[in-house]
């Protein structure tokens, strides 16, 4: 059995994590930490999990985690785990990381973004978790900087058409949309229940952090600088995201010829679906780690319409980090990621 442990337990990220990977059959779980809960345990902080978590959330003790674990995953907010990482793999750990903190190899663009970095010398040992695209990376790897839940759901649509070259790299418009739980549990003005019932906006307009996380992975797969005009939206839904994305093909490229590269780069690959027109629905991978991907060749315009859905928290966060342990291990990709989704 792999000892995992969880640091940030308390959060959302953390708590799917505590989910995914007590359902887990080749994991014990061993540890969570978290800072304001300390002493509680999980399941007085989540009583849904009661009767499947018996563990109490510690504060946290590097010492403690490496006596107990084998694999850590830090859920934290951006900053804090670039305090903690290199002490972690120091003592031996294997770290998953869902912070942006590690998931950029140019420590000059994380701090245009974030800010300065003090373990900039671990970026180019970082793999970036995005698990279909980096498998073979993610094996030999000790720190992961598992994706963004935006990236996730803009790159895996786009990453198999922007290597084969069918589209154009010039034109490239990701329109996305997530639930609230993507802002994480604490609360705020913005998240606050009369804030976002029944509201439907825009934020971050061509300014959102994740935006320089997209550019670098696709400019890294064609060999080029690409951008991207990038708008999420907050939807009033817990969690679920769904992102459409406007491309042109290249001359002659044929939607059999998209819809071709698309199966080709993901045949074998559990996790994402392909639902060709039908326009992926958020329901329909609520909980599950599935990106659901469609495309729509519009004939008029002559532009491409590709679509995603994923559940923020998981593919979007805690399942990719378990599929990125799985590959990491040795394990088979999908081992505790494989409950089916809710049909409604
Ligand atoms: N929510 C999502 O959909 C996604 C989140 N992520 C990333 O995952 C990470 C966690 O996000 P999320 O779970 O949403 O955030 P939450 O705010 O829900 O949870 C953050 C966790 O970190 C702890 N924490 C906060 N500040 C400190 C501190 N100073 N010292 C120690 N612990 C602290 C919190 O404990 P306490 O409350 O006691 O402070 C809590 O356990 C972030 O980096 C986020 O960007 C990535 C993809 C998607
Ligand atoms: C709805 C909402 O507020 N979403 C968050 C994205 C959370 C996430 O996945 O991103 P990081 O791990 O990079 O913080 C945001 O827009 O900042």
């Amino acid at each position: 059995m792999v000892r995992a442990g969880i640091v940030g337990a308390s959060g959302y990220a953390g708590a799917e994590l505590v989910r995914l990977l007590a359902g887990h059959p080749e994991v014990e779980l061993t540890a969570l930490t978290c800072r304001q809960d300390a002493g509680e345990p999980f399941d007085r902080i989540y009583p849904a999990l009661t009767g499947w978590v018996d563990l109490v959330c510690d504060a946290y003790d590097a010492g403690r985690l490496a006596d107990q674990t084998d694999v850590v995953f830090t859920a934290l907010p951006h900053q804090l785990p670039m305090t903690l990482v290199p002490d972690l793999l120091a003592r031996g750990l294997k770290v998953i990381d869902l912070s942006a903190d590690f998931r950029f190899q140019d420590a000059a663009v994380y701090e245009a973004h974030y800010q300065p970095h003090t373990a900039a010398e671990l970026l180019q040992r970082a793999v970036y978790g995005l698990s279909e695209v980096f498998a073979e990376q993610i094996r030999n790897a000790d720190l992961i900087g598992n994706p963004g839940c935006y990236p996730t759901s803009v790159l895996l649509p786009l990453v198999p058409l922007i290597e084969a070259d069918l589209i154009d790299t010039d034109l490239l418009i990701a329109d996305a949309k997530s639930g609230v739980s993507g802002a994480g549990r604490g609360a705020s003005l913005g998240t606050h229940y009369c804030s976002v019932n029944e509201s439907f906006k825009a934020y971050k307009v061509a300014g959102h952090r994740h935006t320089p996380e997209m550019e670098a992975i696709m400019s890294r797969v064609a060999g080029r600088p690409v951008q991207l005009n990038f708008v999420p939206h907050l939807v009033p839904m817990t969690r679920g995201m769904e992102t459409t994305i406007y491309t042109r093909p290249r001359e002659g490229v044929t939607l059999e010829r998209i819809a071709a590269c698309l199966a080709d780069s993901y045949r074998g690959k559990s996790f994402i679906r392909l639902r060709g027109a039908q326009p992926p629905d958020t329901l329909h991978v609520r909980g599950t780690n599935c990106c659901d991907i469609g495309y729509h060749l519009d004939g008029r315009t002559g532009r491409l319409v590709l679509m995603s859905a994923i559940d923020n928290l998981v593919k979007g966060a805690a399942g990719q980090a378990v599929q990125n342990m799985n590959i990491m291990l040795g394990l088979p990709e999908t081992e505790g990621l494989q409950a089916l989704p809710c049909p409604l």
